[in-house]
């Protein structure tokens, strides 16, 4: 039977690198004898300009009936101003909360050929290979009250994690250092925060299950220094919404660019969504020059996480790294070779899939 696909492609550059996608699930489907079923929905401010609403209804029952979802990405200037319930970037906390997507998996790997492109030493980067776990539906991005207060002068935000949610995402850390080199860095601001005290204190609980598992702490002004003076002495990090969203687009400095890196977002039962961890990039929507890694890197993710088709990524991170190899690359990267346009890398891509 088909297996059904929602994609949401948004805002910015998100459509542009959502055919990519497409394309490349597309020689799947013929490469491993798969029928492919997809079905587009809105989100973010696409979904604003159509229905009124960030998260149209429509699309939260499409991604609940789906064997699995992409996202391209969501937001842009044209929505900056509008009311804070309607801004793209709602849609995208949204569908994460509708479908309790709280285990954020980002990974981090420096193929070969990106060892140059990267504006760190080569000697530091060469082999790095981190994996963050960044808990997705807590913490500040969704704790109530949020709001100004005393006309205007005062503003709250609120941080708030329950024992259980930690607890759930630490075993998502854990079991997936379990499955690499099983050292887990459970980043935090413990010697500020008490939501980081209560965050060491289950780290260590839950460490007591995992024995085989080398657990430490790293305060996270100190992460965010080391992840760039030392990227390969982190194996699986494990920490909170912000910090995980903030620190995983400073590694993208480790690769060269984030233009390469895909994530999966996931809950407890199989469903999941992937998607770069990148944002719209205004900057270079409309112009066809966005790197398509970061969303063909996605549909592998897809493949390995959600479809049980761990052969179909493997072929595709193959051949995205055979093209990188062989020098093809877009303009976001500071390599030699050949620059190609989004649509020039894709055919590259899919030229190497087929020949594999
Ligand atoms: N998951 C999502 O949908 C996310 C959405 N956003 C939204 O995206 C919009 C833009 O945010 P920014 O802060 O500019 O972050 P961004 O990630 O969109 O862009 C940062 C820089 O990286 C470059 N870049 C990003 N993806 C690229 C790709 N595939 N190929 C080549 N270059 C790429 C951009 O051109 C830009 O210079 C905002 O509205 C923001 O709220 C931001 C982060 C995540
Ligand atoms: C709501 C998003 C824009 C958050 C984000 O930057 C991300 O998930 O990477
Ligand atoms: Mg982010």
């Amino acid at each position: 039977m088909a297996k059904k696909i929602v994609l949401l492609p948004g805002d910015g550059i998100g459509p542009e690198i959502m055919e990519s996608a497409v394309r490349v699930m597309d020689q799947i489907s013929k490469s491993f004898n798969v029928t492919f079923s997809y079905e587009t929905a809105d989100i973010g401010g696409v979904a604003v300009d159509n229905h009124h609403t960030p998260l149209p209804q429509t699309t939260i029952e499409a991604c609940k009936n789906a064997d699995s979802i992409l996202l391209g990405a969501v937001g842009g200037p044209k929505w900056d101003n509008i009311e804070v319930s309607k801004r793209p970037e709602q849609g995208l906390l949204g569908i994460r909360k509708a479908l309790n997507l709280f285990a954020n998996l980002r990974p981090i790997r420096v193929y070969k050929p990106l060892v140059h492109a990267s504006p760190l030493k080569s000697d530091r980067v060469e082999g790095a290979d981190i994996l963050i776990v960044r808990e997705l539906t807590g913490g500040l991005y969704f704790g109530t009250p949020r709001e100004r207060r005393d006309n205007g002068n005062t503003v709250v935000d609120t941080l708030q994690y329950t024992r259980e949610e930690i607890k759930r995402i630490m075993h998502i850390g854990f079991q997936s250092a379990m499955g690499r080199s099983k050292k887990l860095t459970s980043v935090d601001k413990a010697n500020v925060l008490e939501s980081s005290r209560m965050w060491r204190e289950i780290a260590e609980e839950v460490s007591k299950e995992y024995k085989e598992v080398e657990l430490e702490h790293l305060l996270v002004d100190a992460a965010a220094m080391k992840l760039i003076t030392e990227p390969k002495s982190f194996d699986t990090i494990v920490t909170e919404n912000l910090f995980g969203d903030i620190l995983s687009d400073e590694a993208s400095i480790i690769p060269g660019t984030i233009g390469v890196l895909a994530s999966a977002s996931l809950n407890d039962k199989s469903l999941g969504l992937f998607e770069p961890i990148h944002g719209s990039a205004p900057d270079i929507a409309g112009k066809g020059i966005a790197n398509p890694i970061s969303m063909i890197l996605s549909v592998a993710m897809m493949l390995q996480h959600s479809l049980s088709m761990p052969k179909a990524a493997e072929v595709i991170e193959k051949s995205v790294e055979r093209a990188l190899d062989e020098g093809y690359h877009t303009g976001d990267l500071d390599m030699d070779g050949k620059v190609l346009n989004t649509v020039e890398m894709t055919d590259k891509i899919i030229e190497f899939m087929r020949e594999e």
